[in-house]
């Protein structure tokens, strides 16, 4: 369940802007997604053209990693890691006070650590991205045997849980720590620090897709250039 709304030239104008911000010796977070992807490309191009040195990336998905192997991004990994000092990440929803829904590739668990532990976080995002209020399923990681307690507890929060699966495997997505999804769709979230909070405080969800109060700035990329937010 991917939003698509934007055009790559705006999601690549958006990361490659943010790209723009890390320096040599910094490690940056590399977040996951088709937004962040043009970051990670970008920054790949700054050390392979000698412009940026002695910078690590820190992935947040099994694809944010390969992407940088690729790409040529030198990478840490989360575990050994004592201070991050840029995250670059994308989101499926952006709110006007910088609150986001992110976990559409289903890497929220990974990409809450690294947004959360950065001293800067930059969102990556395009125009279909905002919204007043934010809307979308949220989707939680959860321990696969806890999923039916979970969804009950979601039910009683008042919203609707999925479990999600995929287009080409039988059954449901597995993350890349061993847990599924649940796609929650609350309607329109009026308190997103009161439902973050709610399920958080549910035993068996590892994380949820609620990023509230962590995102720094937005760069969102139009048409012909990039709107800048800082909350
Ligand atoms: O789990 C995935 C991430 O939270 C992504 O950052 C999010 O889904 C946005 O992805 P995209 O830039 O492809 O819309």
């Amino acid at each position: 369940m991917k939003t698509t709304g934007g055009t790559d030239d705006q999601k690549r104008r958006a990361a490659e802007r943010a790209a723009d911000l890390v320096s040599s010796g910094e490690t940056v977070g590399l977040g996951t997604g088709s937004t962040a992807a043009f970051a990670v490309r970008a920054l790949g191009r700054a050390v392979e053209a000698g412009e940026l040195e002695d910078v690590f990336g820190v992935a947040t998905s099994f694809a944010s990693r390969e992407l940088a192997r690729e790409a040529g991004v030198p990478l840490c990994s989360l575990d050994e890691v004592e201070c991050i000092d840029v995250a670059i990440d994308g989101s499926d929803q952006v709110d006007a006070d910088g609150n986001l829904i992110k976990g559409g590739g289903a890497a929220h668990a990974r990409e809450k650590v690294v947004d959360a532990a950065a001293h800067r976080f930059v969102v990556v995002a395009d125009p279909s991205k905002l919204a007043e209020t934010l809307d979308r399923p949220v989707p939680l990681e959860v321990l696969p045997a806890a999923r039916t307690l979970v969804s009950a507890r979601v039910d009683e929060l008042g919203g609707d849980p999925v479990l999600r699966t995929a287009d080409r495997k039988d059954g449901p997505v597995v993350t890349d720590n061993g847990n599924f999804v649940l796609d929650c769709d609350f309607g329109a979230i009026d308190d997103p620090a009161s439902l973050s909070a709610d399920l958080s405080a549910t035993p068996g969800v590892v994380e949820h897709g609620l990023f509230v109060g962590l995102a720094d700035e937005a760069y969102v990329g139009t048409d012909d250039g990039v709107d800048a937010r800082t909350y």
